[in-house]
């Protein structure tokens, strides 16, 4: 919340930029989407002689119309975070940028509508001090969880924050950064669901969980073909890293609104090359404002093999499946694909068949994945289902600020 009003005896501060009527005491005044308030504040004036009575009215307004808020997306490192990140910030259109002037070493990228930050910039030990502690970024004790609710607990109150920077370049931490409160903050990383504190301050959650073998491929293209990484270097990095993710990263897809779960193709017996991928997305039952996605008729379980006339498909061809199940004890949807499209234009003929996939116009999901066709997995179910949960988190982000907008008109009728 931002004061932006002051009105009557005192001038506390005549930078607000709003001229909205002051009335009653106490009232909730609606503005568009967002909403302001305005409180009656009485203080006493002493001079030498006496003492005055004097009040002012502040009114108080959400940034931006409301409460920022907040997206954890948790993942290991190099499963496709970023490339999730800039599928999202693209559905909410303009680009994401670093901040302007600030570190060019800075991991938050800002745009219009959302703010991402890393949570790497909140590990407590640099480089050097984890070496001598003999611990990974993955340990919590390498990371400082107190500050990190404190801070996106204040950006969801609409309270700018000094963040710290860790610097993957350097190692080091850096001087912090000013993050404003956006629209929307997602905050991305290892453990965005690790505290419970952290977590209960999710508005909605993503876990992208990538299999072993997935992972694997992966990370030999990027960091073998693009960054000149050996193989048993690769070995060697995500096997010390494994038993800590298995402690303190993986666990955390239990607390996901959606899970986004990439697997070894099914459609050619035996294959782990991590190139054909089968993509499900489990998407929790009963979350307020997230309608899960279905196929053709909600909760029934279907196949679906849309090759064929509309669907051009080359070996090993494509597989749809859906239906209800348990997913750590809570009730779920599944959405399944497997197998890979060779002509995105026909990705049309797929999007139709799917409901509550929280388009503005028929074709938007087609339209997005054309849009960003030289994205990681644009041919796969990973571009299609990161495309679809942007779609319905700006769905839940418009019915989120709605909500907050209308709670103060009606108490001010009541
Ligand atoms: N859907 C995908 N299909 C194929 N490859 C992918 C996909 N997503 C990511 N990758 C591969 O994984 C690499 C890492 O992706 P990305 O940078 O998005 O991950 P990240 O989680 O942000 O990584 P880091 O935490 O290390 O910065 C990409 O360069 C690409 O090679
Ligand atoms: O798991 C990670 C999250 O991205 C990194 O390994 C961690 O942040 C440490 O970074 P670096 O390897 O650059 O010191």
């Amino acid at each position: 919340m931002a004061i932006c009003a002051v009105y009557t005896t005192t001038q506390l501060n005549p930078t607000c930029s709003f001229s909205t009527p002051a009335s009653k005491t106490q009232t909730q005044l609606g503005f568009g989407l967002g909403f302001c308030q305005k409180q009656q504040v009485v203080f006493y004036k002493r001079s030498q002689s006496n003492s005055r009575r004097a009040s002012v009215s502040l009114i108080t307004c959400s940034a931006g119309g409301q409460e920022t808020v907040v997206i954890g997306l948790a993942a290991d490192s190099g499963c496709g975070k970023s490339t999730f990140m800039r599928r999202l910030t693209s559905v909410f259109g303009g680009a994401a940028e670093p901040p302007k002037g600030g570190n060019p070493d800075s991991n938050t990228l800002i745009s219009d509508t959302t703010t991402v930050i890393c949570l790497d910039d909140y590990h407590s030990l640099d480089r050097t001090g984890r070496k001598e502690k003999g611990v990974t970024a993955l340990d919590p004790r390498a990371n400082n969880f107190d500050l990190m609710y404190e801070q996106v607990k204040a950006i969801k109150e609409g309270k700018a924050v000094d963040k710290p920077i860790y610097n993957h370049v350097s190692g080091l931490l850096d001087p912090p950064e000013l993050i404003k409160p956006p629209k929307i903050l997602v905050i991305e990383g290892l453990h965005p669901m690790y505290d419970q504190r952290v977590r209960d301050l999710l508005d909605f959650s993503i876990y992208l969980d990538i299999s072993n073998e997935v992972k694997f491929a992966w990370k030999i293209q990027r960091d073998m073909a693009e960054r000149g990484h050996s193989l048993e270097s690769i070995k060697a990095s995500i096997e010390a890293r494994k038993p800590d993710f298995d402690a303190y990263i993986d666990p955390q897809k239990q607390y996901a609104d959606a899970v986004i779960e990439v697997l070894p193709t099914q459609l050619i017996p035996g294959d782990n090359e991590g190139k054909v991928l089968r993509v499900r997305l489990i998407m929790k039952e009963g979350v307020k404002f997230f309608n899960p996605v279905y196929l053709f008729d909600e909760g029934s379980t279907i196949s679906w093999i849309p090759c064929g006339r509309k669907l051009t498909c080359s070996y090993p061809g494509i597989k749809f499946t859906y239906g209800p199940d348990t997913y750590f004890g809570n009730e779920v949807s599944v959405l399944e694909m497997d197998g890979q499209f060779d002509r995105l234009d026909e990705l049309i003929y797929v999007e139709s068949h799917l409901s509550n996939i929280s388009t503005k116009f028929y074709g938007e999901v087609t339209q997005q994945m054309l849009k960003l066709s030289d994205f990681p997995g644009s041919n796969n179910g990973t571009g299609l289902f990161q495309t679809i949960v942007g779609l319905k988190i700006r769905d839940l982000f418009e019915q989120l600020i709605a909500s907050k907008a209308k709670t103060p008109v009606e108490a001010t009728k009541a």
